[in-house]
C-alpha cells in the first residue's frame, strides 16, 4: 500500500488515477510515500525521509523547497501546460476588465435605482464615465513564452494586438506553436519601450524579482497596463503604485494583491484564481497523479522539475533498482559491480542525467537482497535507492 499525502485539496477526478487497493490518500498521513499538492507552502515543514515524490498539481514550483529535494534524491513533478488555457483566459480578461472600465461600470449600474424609464435616463447620462479603449492595436508585450505565454501571445495577436514576445529560453517546441505575428524582442528594456501593455509569464527565480521594475515601467507607453497572474515580487510593487499615482500606469492586475494593493481604485485583483476553472483543475491533478504513481511503481520520471526524463519498460524477470546519485565519473561502474558480485544480470538499464544529478533504472534477472540494496546506498555520492520488487 502506498502512501499518499494531500496538502491542498486535489481533483478527485486526479486521486480516482490511484487506485484504493493500492493508494492510501490522506491529509494528515505520518509517513507518506509522496505528497500531493498545489499552493501549500512546504518550506518551513518537516519533510519525513519516508517521501519519495512531491507532485504539484500546478506549474508553478516556488512554494516546494526542490533543491533540498533534489539532494535526497527525491523527484519533484509538476504539470506543465494543465492550466495554460485557464490562465490565459483570465489574462484577456483582466485586459478587458482594464480597458473597458467594467469594475467601476459594474458597481455604478448596481447603484441605479428607480422605474425602467428612470434606469434607462441614468444609464445613458452615466456611462460617458466609463468611456473605455480598444485592445485591437494596441501593442501587447509577453514576458516568458512558455505553456501559458504562447497562448496568450497568440489570444491577443487574434484579438487583432500588436504582440511582441520576450524569452531567451524558449524551447524549440513553443517556438514552433507561436502565431508568426509575433514579434520579438532582443531585450526587456526593447519589449517594455514598445508596449501599451505587458503580461509576465516566467516563474519566481531570482533572477525574474523585480523584473517589472520604475525604470522598465517609465519606458512604457503613457496609461499602461501591467498584468501580472505570474507570482508576486516579480513586479517591483511601490514602483507600479507609484506608477499608478501619476498616471504613467493607468491599471495593475494581479492574482497575488498584497494589503498594500487591496483597495487602490486601479488595481485590479484577483485572489490567485488564474488556474481555478475545473478543468485546470482536473487537467493538473490528473496529470501529476499518473506521474507520481508511474514513478512510485515503475520509477518512470516524466515531467520533473529536477530529474532527467527517464522511462524504460518493464523488462527482466526480477526487480527493478533506481538509484539517484551526482552526476560523476564511473556511477554505473561501481554500481555495475555491486551488482555482479550480488550475481545478479542486468537485463535492462537506463541511465540519464540532468545537471549535476543523473538517475538510473536497472531491470535485473533475479531479485535483489537487502545487503545489496544497502551496498548501493553506501556509495559515495548516491542520494537514493529504491527497490521496486516484479509486478504481479
Ligand atoms: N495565477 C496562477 O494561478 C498561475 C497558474 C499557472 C502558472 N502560474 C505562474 O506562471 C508561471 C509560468 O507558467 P507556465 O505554465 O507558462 O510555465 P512554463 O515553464 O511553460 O513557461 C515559463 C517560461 O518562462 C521563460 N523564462 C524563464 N526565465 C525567464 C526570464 N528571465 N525572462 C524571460 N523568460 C523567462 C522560460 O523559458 C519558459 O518558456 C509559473 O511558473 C507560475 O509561477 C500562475
Ligand atoms: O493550484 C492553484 O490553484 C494555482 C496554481 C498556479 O499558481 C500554478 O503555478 O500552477
Amino acid at each position: 500500500m502506498y502512501k499518499i499525502l494531500t496538502l491542498n485539496n486535489i481533483s478527485v477526478k486526479g486521486l480516482e488515477r490511484l487506485p484504493r487497493e493500492k493508494y492510501e490518500i490522506s491529509s494528515d498521513t505520518s509517513s507518506p510515500d509522496a505528497v500531493m499538492l498545489r499552493s501549500f507552502k512546504m518550506h518551513d515543514m518537516e519533510i519525513p525521509e519516508t517521501v519519495k515524490a512531491i507532485g504539484r498539481a500546478g506549474a508553478g514550483v516556488n512554494n516546494i523547497p526542490v533543491d533540498k529535494m533534489t539532494k535526497r534524491g527525491v523527484p519533484v513533478f509538476n504539470a506543465p501546460g494543465a492550466n495554460a488555457n485557464a490562465v490565459k483566459e483570465l489574462v484577456l480578461a483582466g485586459l478587458l476588465i482594464a480597458t473597458r472600465n467594467i469594475y467601476p461600470a459594474m458597481k455604478f449600474a448596481e447603484t441605479l435605482e428607480g422605474n425602467d424609464a428612470e434606469v434607462s435616463t441614468a444609464v445613458e447620462s452615466g456611462k460617458k464615465n466609463y468611456v473605455g479603449s480598444e485592445l485591437h492595436s494596441k501593442t501587447l508585450g509577453v514576458i516568458g513564452l512558455g505553456a501559458i505565454g504562447i497562448r496568450v501571445a497568440n489570444a491577443a495577436s487574434a484579438l487583432g494586438m500588436k504582440v511582441v514576445g520576450y524569452d531567451p529560453l524558449i524551447s524549440v517546441e513553443n517556438a514552433w506553436k507561436l502565431s508568426r505575428n509575433i514579434q520579438q524582442a532582443m531585450s526587456l528594456d526593447h519589449l517594455f519601450s514598445q508596449c501599451d501593455a505587458i503580461s509576465v509569464h516566467v516563474p519566481l527565480l531570482d533572477a525574474t524579482k523585480g523584473l517589472v521594475s520604475k525604470e522598465r515601467i517609465a519606458m512604457m507607453n503613457d496609461g499602461a497596463i501591467v498584468v501580472n497572474l505570474a507570482r508576486g515580487g516579480i513586479c517591483d510593487d511601490d514602483a507600479v503604485l507609484a506608477a499608478l499615482e501619476s498616471g504613467k500606469l493607468s491599471s495593475y492586475v494581479i492574482d497575488f494583491p498584497t494589503s498594500k494593493l487591496l483597495r487602490h481604485p486601479n488595481v485590479i485583483a484577483f485572489p490567485h484564481l488564474g488556474a481555478s476553472t475545473g478543468e485546470a483543475e482536473e487537467n493538473c491533478a490528473v496529470m501529476v497523479a499518473d506521474q507520481v504513481r508511474d514513478f512510485l511503481e515503475d520509477g518512470s520520471i516524466r515531467n520533473s522539475v529536477n530529474f532527467p526524463e527517464a522511462v524504460l519498460p518493464r523488462g527482466g524477470s526480477g526487480s527493478r533498482v533506481t538509484i539517484a546519485n551526482a552526476n560523476v565519473p564511473n556511477m554505473v561502474g561501481q554500481i555495475s559491480a555491486i551488482l555482479a558480485k550480488a550475481n545478479l544480470n542486468i537485463a535492462d538499464l537506463l541511465n540519464k542525467s540532468r545537471g549535476e544529478l543523473a538517475y538510473t533504472i536497472i531491470d535485473l534477472d533475479g531479485t535483489i537482497e537487502e545487503s545489496a540494496l544497502n551496498d548501493l546506498r553506501g556509495i559515495e555520492g548516491v542520494l537514493s535507492v529504491r527497490h521496486l520488487p516484479l509486478k504481479k
